[in-house]
């Protein structure tokens, strides 16, 4: 940092202390002259001094009132600086606090003369407007009736101050009914006045916003979602998410917390985390957009339960988990699945998807390379059949996962190593066991060992796949020879059961919804959106090296 150009430099007041305050183009720092026993917290501190990155600074503003700017604790010593420094400016940045918690943290410094605080504000909102990928204008949609109904109230007391000191603006609509958001954004909004649209609600109310949007841009674009091979146009406008209903995975998965400020906070900075997203067809008729889980059997049916328990709350996914399981029940059914590229890694080689993620940063300059291909030819290639890979099979639980799906029930997730952005799905098949071992593998999500490493349990990272459920008339025998990794799956005899122990067909729960056809095909959209967020930090990004 010593290198980099000094933009400012004063030697200033703060916190009875003499510092002197730099301005670099990247960094804002600030170290004593004088010695004193005490540090302010929040800041990256080091034996140099502390520092704040420009990019996380909220807001700067002259500090009118000197009391305000002095630190009450120390009444006796107010006349010192405030002769001396009469004025002030305050810096507000983001402080990061326990667990990826962000907390907007205020500093003060004190000035001799008025013309070089008035230049340090100047100076200081300078740099502010060169950063370009803050948003200015938001288009806010809150359900009042997520979670506990505190989605009005958490924006106001929360949010919404954070966005006023940053100088957003924003028009905000409350949603009057379900699809309310959905069908603004698709038919309504003129998308061109803002530069992201913020969801104050659950997965659920992220799913209107989603659908609305991409569904848009296509229309816009003149892109028929109904061809399961069309490429789709990523969505230019970023979306945030202030977690507000009663499950927040999509936030918990990109922030690593369900927080509102800090949500507020990653929006206001201008963060970007693209994402992929799966888009569900059923016979070429396109059904839905997934971002974290769709699934069959197991999670398919707790839905599908808990769906009759509404008034229970959030309590009722706890009751029909439990319902579920207990009476295990299991589908047959024919699945299908193109594989990813090696180089995208493996469900099981515990490279967690973190902030600035090599492998989805590899697959967004491949999905360029591609994107460069693909335009000199006339259309993209048909869909062959090669390198599919089937499976027949009893499944208990069919999940496709585009991401962790952590949540805080489930800090690892149901895929701990998905990633958000690298265009494909971890696909796991867990078959037909007994209802011992389905609870050894559910039990495996709460703690540290591995819910992949069972006989009954396989994992794929995939591009696209299909699913067929088998028709009481047409069940074919269990094929073994085609997941030869599997010695244990069902002997000779069972390859000779018929279908005749099955039961109904299951639902997918896609994202929490239920879709009406069990026949689907799901292809991944490479970084389709992009949200103000930036991935789950390592706890070493929190710092800035000084
Ligand atoms: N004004 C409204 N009235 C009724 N329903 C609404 C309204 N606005 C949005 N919704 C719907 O409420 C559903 C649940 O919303 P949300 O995801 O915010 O809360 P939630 O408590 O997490 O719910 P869930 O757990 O069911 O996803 C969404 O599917 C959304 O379409």
């Amino acid at each position: 940092m010593e290198n980099q150009d000094k933009i400012i430099c004063s030697e200033l007041f703060q916190k009875q202390r003499k510092v002197e305050v730099v301005l670099y183009p990247a960094v804002l720092a600030w170290k004593e002259i004088e010695k004193s026993s005490k540090r302010s917290s929040g800041t990256s501190e080091s034996e140099h001094g502390q520092t704040v990155k420009v990019c996380e600074i909220v807001a700067v503003h002259k500090t009118e009132d000197e009391a305000d700017a002095q630190p009450r604790s120390h009444p006796k010593r107010i006349n010192q600086p405030s002769q001396q420094y009469p004025h002030a400016f305050t810096v507000s940045y983001v402080r990061r606090t326990r667990q990826h918690l962000w907390r907007c943290a205020d500093v003060t410094f004190h000035c001799a003369d008025q013309q070089i605080c008035e230049q340090w504000v100047q100076v200081i909102n300078e740099q502010l407007s060169l950063l370009t990928n803050r948003p200015k204008n938001l288009l806010v949609y809150i359900n009042p009736y997520g979670g506990k109904r505190r989605g009005e109230r958490i924006y106001e007391q929360k949010v919404a101050p954070v966005f006023r000191q940053a100088g957003i603006f924003t028009d905000v609509i409350v949603t009057e009914r379900a699809n309310h958001a959905r069908d603004h954004l698709k038919m309504e909004a003129n998308l061109d006045d803002y530069d992201g649209v913020v969801c104050v609600g659950g997965d659920g109310m992220f799913s209107e916003i989603l659908h609305g949007l991409v569904t848009r841009i296509q229309t816009d674009h003149g892109v028929d979602q109904n061809q399961p091979d069309a490429e789709l146009v990523p969505c230019s406008l970023r979306i945030g998410i202030i977690p507000a209903g009663s499950t927040d995975c999509i936030c918990f998965a990109t922030q690593g917390t369900n927080d509102p400020v800090t949500s507020a906070l990653h929006i206001v900075v201008g963060d970007s985390q693209p994402m992929d997203v799966c888009s569900v067809h059923h016979n070429g008729v396109f059904l839905k957009y997934s971002v974290s889980l769709l699934g069959y059997g197991f999670y398919g049916d707790v839905l599908t339960d808990s769906e009759r328990n509404r008034w229970l709350g959030p309590a009722r996914y706890d009751l029909s988990g439990f319902k579920t399981f207990l009476s295990h029940n299991y589908y047959g059914g024919t699945v299908s699945f193109l594989p990813a590229d090696d180089n995208v890694g493996h469900p099981r080689d515990k490279l967690q998807c973190r902030s600035g993620c090599r492998i989805c940063q590899h697959k967004h300059s491949s999905k360029d390379e591609h994107d460069e291909a693909s335009e000199e030819k006339e259309k993209p290639a048909e869909d062959s059949d090669r390198g599919w890979n089937v499976i027949h099979g009893k499944f208990i639980a069919i999940n496709s996962a585009s991401m962790s799906c952590a949540c805080p029930r489930s800090p690892k997730g149901l895929s701990p190593s998905a990633h958000l952005a690298d265009g494909t799905t971890d696909l796991i098949l867990v078959r037909k066991c007994s209802r011992l071992d389905f609870f050894r593998h559910l039990l495996r999500h709460t703690n540290n060992d591995d819910q992949f490493d069972h006989w009954f349990v396989e994992v794929h990272r995939v591009r696209k796949f299909r699913f067929e459920p088998w028709h009481p008339d047409l069940a074919p025998l269990e094929d073994a020879s085609e997941h030869p990794e599997s010695p244990d799956l069902s002997p000779i005899s069972s390859l000779q059961e018929t279908y005749d122990d099955r039961t109904a067909e299951s639902s997918w729960n896609c994202d929490g919804e239920i879709l009406h056809h069990t026949a689907i095909q799901v292809s991944v959209q490479c970084q389709l959106i992009r949200l103000f967020a930036r991935g789950i930090e390592e706890q070493q990004d929190a710092e800035v090296a000084v």
